[in-house]
């Protein structure tokens, strides 16, 4: 579920009134998500997203993540940018949340992409990334790899909860990445969370890309090795089919060809992007009570993925 803020009909109504969209019509809670809380929301004139921000999004972050989808709808990429009101205001306050209106965009996000799928969505990536390159703002990532091991140290010898040892896995595997991480290659904005759920499409055309809540300024091509993280295997963090990843290197390279140095680093990065998500899995898990209405997603899928780097990459 991805609804933690209850916005009334009345409430809702009266925001849409400082907006040229149209009346009420009607709105639903949106189940998937577990950042923020999200509706659908309908009007006279069109459909649109309301998002209203929990406490992980970061109220001052906003005006770099909506200048980047301005950016890039404005250069014809399948972003959701928010919507001015009539004002020209685009970030509101609405129940005491940061909140946004968010243009509509249709699709789907694929549950298990097949090759052709995966060849699209990376092309995506990388037209976004040629798209960002005259993008002039700066975001250091909140999540990059100077928060990893701060993030290990407050998980702790609770991770050993998880999975026994599990501390001092990551702890040398984190040893390991930090002394080899690349310190040359291009940078640019990333989204840095382009998972099938962040990827809409019909069929094997992509028509969204969303969830821009964790895009920083990084390493393009570790943003590519996230992916490749996400999409290349299944939910359990089992190898899926071999063509998947390489339609989505193939698609990537279609439009922006990676140097060679970035193509021998993308088994290292993968390797930094599976102690990243692990990580911040693994303190949802041991933070987020088991019965809480959001689903924790599991850490060792990860741990599985990093094993598969290490042995196979
Ligand atoms: N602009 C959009 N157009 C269509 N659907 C959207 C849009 N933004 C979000 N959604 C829907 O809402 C869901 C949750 O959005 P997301 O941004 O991933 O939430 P969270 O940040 O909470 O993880 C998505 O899976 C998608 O179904
Ligand atoms: N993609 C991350 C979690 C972030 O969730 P999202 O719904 O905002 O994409 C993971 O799978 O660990």
């Amino acid at each position: 579920m991805a609804v933690y803020t209850h916005v009334s009909a009345e409430t809702l109504s009266t925001f849409l009134a400082r907006y040229d969209v149209g009346d009420l019509v009607s709105a639903k809670g949106i189940a998937e998500g577990v950042e923020n809380s999200n509706y659908l929301v309908d009007t006279t004139r069109d459909r649109f997203i309301l998002t209203l921000y929990e406490k992980r999004v970061a109220a001052g972050d906003l005006p770099y993540f909506m200048a980047l989808l301005d950016h890039l709808a404005a250069k014809g990429l399948p972003v959701p940018p928010a919507i001015p009101d009539r004002t020209g205001t685009a970030i509101q306050q609405l129940e005491g949340r940061a909140a946004c209106l968010i243009r509509f965009l249709t699709g789907v996000s694929v549950s298990h992409p097949t090759p052709e799928q995966a060849r699209a969505a990376g092309a995506a990536m990388a037209q976004m990334h040629v798209a960002l390159e005259d993008f002039t703002g700066d975001r250091p990532n909140s999540m990059g790899i100077a928060e990893w091991r701060p993030l290990l140290d407050r998980c702790g010898t609770s991770l050993d909860t998880i999975q026994p040892g599990l501390f001092a896995r990551l702890d040398a595997a984190l040893a390991d990445v930090e002394s080899a991480w690349p310190r040359h290659l291009p940078t640019g904005a990333i989204h840095a969370d382009l998972f099938p759920d962040n990827v809409l499409m019909l069929g094997d055309r992509v028509t969204g890309l969303i969830d821009f809540y964790f895009a920083a300024t990084d390493i393009l091509a570790y943003d590519l090795a996230i992916m490749h993280s996400a999409w290349a295997f299944d939910g359990a963090g089992a190898p899926a089919d071999a063509e998947i990843g390489k339609a989505l290197y193939e698609g990537y390279e279609s439009v922006r060809p990676l140097s060679t140095d970035e193509r021998a680093a993308l088994a290292l990065l993968a390797r930094g992007a599976c102690i990243r998500f692990l990580l911040s899995r693994a303190w949802d898990w041991l933070n987020t009570p088991a019965d809480a209405l959001v689903t924790r997603k599991d850490p060792l899928a990860y741990l599985r993925r990093l094993e598969w780097y290490e042995q196979t990459a």
